[in-house]
């Protein structure tokens, strides 16, 4: 390998520069655009690329139909910016805060002809970045990322890339005493492409011939470490881990997936929206995200990496187990995991049986 970075690499700055405000640019077949998030651009850095050309902000088509603008290309909507608009008047698009204060914000023109894919890849960096999925993008000539110093991704590429899971790498266990277990080890994997961590919580040392006691839970701060009563996680948690103690063998996959896979930020944008009386999934909807924005298949390689190739899965979620059954990983039981019910996550649950499939 060179000096120079390669198409992960590439990505991964991408990411950190969108988080930071700074723009960067993608390069298509019909051309380059500039592209910033609009949740942290700075109003200076909008006017500097309003100078550039015509400004579209680019919108998920779930976040299009809030606010009635018409996707043409379904999953995308190209929200052409007016001349002299303020990052305000973009803000109040990206976010829906505001939505009830302020509902009529249109009429929204949006773009019909061209190519949306420099708006999809821009929009799919926002979401890898755990930013709020809306983007300002500008054409540019095909030389300005050199020119200014700025990251170039090359569109054609990084799309498909992006879809694909990198590979993890097993960096280190170690023992971890834990109340629910003493004989526990705790394995940190981290993904080649730079994004979070992954940990697995070794009980005792399961057999990789028989399914393993199995839970792949995904991180939630709120509930996990405040004990939070909106949601069932940190109960969920301490079953797993204590039922596992019990048997003396298990794993519990920690997945680095906040918010069903939006980030902590954007959980707690939807945490607001549920204050103003949306549920979960409409939440979701509003911020521009689907239902469940995670990718089980992690779940599935950092068990083949540990050498599990079935298991016995702690957990209400169909979509979980099929993922599973789907990536190789022979579920041999589903273990119900039903603890944690309280007055304030009763409709939340209630909403995951109803819209997401959960079992009761
Ligand atoms: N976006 C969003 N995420 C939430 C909300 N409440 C909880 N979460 C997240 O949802 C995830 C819950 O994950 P899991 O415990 O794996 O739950 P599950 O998919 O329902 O499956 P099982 O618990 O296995 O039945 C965590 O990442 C939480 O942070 C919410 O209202 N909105
Ligand atoms: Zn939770």
């Amino acid at each position: 390998m060179g000096l120079r970075a390669d198409l992960n690499e590439t990505l991964a700055r991408a990411r950190g520069d969108l988080r930071m405000g700074v723009p960067v640019v993608l390069m298509g077949q019909a051309g380059a655009v500039l592209v910033a998030s609009a949740e942290t651009v700075a109003p200076e850095r909008m006017a500097a690329m309003a100078v550039l050309g015509p400004l579209d902000l680019a919108l998920t088509g779930r976040r299009a139909e809030t606010l009635k603008a018409v996707a043409y290309d379904t999953d995308v909507a190209r929200v052409i910016v007016p001349e002299g608009a303020p990052l305000a008047w973009v803000r109040q698009l990206a976010d829906p805060a505001d939505d009830m204060d302020y509902p009529m914000k249109g009429p929204l023109q949006t773009r019909r002809d061209g190519d949306a894919a420099l708006h999809r890849l821009a929009l799919t960096l926002c979401k890898a970045a755990r930013l709020l999925p809306a983007a300002l993008v500008v054409p540019v000539p095909s030389d300005f990322a050199a020119k200014h110093g700025l990251v170039q991704v090359p569109a054609a590429e990084a799309a498909p890339l992006m879809l694909v899971l990198p590979p993890l790498d097993h960096v280190i266990s170690a023992k971890v005493p834990l109340r629910a277990a003493e004989n526990a080890r705790l394995h940190i994997f981290r993904p080649e492409d730079g994004s979070d961590e992954h940990y697995a919580i070794e009980i005792g040392r399961p057999d990789r011939e028989a399914p393993v006691l199995a839970r792949l839970h995904s991180a939630c701060f709120t509930g996990d470490l405040l004990g939070s009563l909106k949601c069932d996680c940190g109960p969920q948690l301490n079953a797993a881990l204590g039922q596992m103690g019990i048997e003396g063998a298990g794993v519990l996959l920690y997945l680095n997936q906040e918010g069903r896979g939006i980030g902590l930020a954007n959980k707690m944008r939807a945490y607001a929206l549920q204050d103003q009386g949306f549920d979960t999934v409409e939440a979701n909807h509003r911020l521009g995200f689907e239902d469940d924005e995670r990718d089980f298949r992690l779940g599935a390689q950092i068990l083949e990496e540990m050498g599990f190739s079935a298991v016995r899965l702690m957990t209400n979620n169909p979509a979980k187990i099929a993922m599973m059954e789907r990536c190789g990983v022979q579920v041999a039981e589903r273990v119900p995991l039903k603890v944690g019910l309280s007055k304030h996550n009763e409709r939340y649950l209630a909403v995951k049986a109803a819209k997401s499939g959960h079992l009761l």
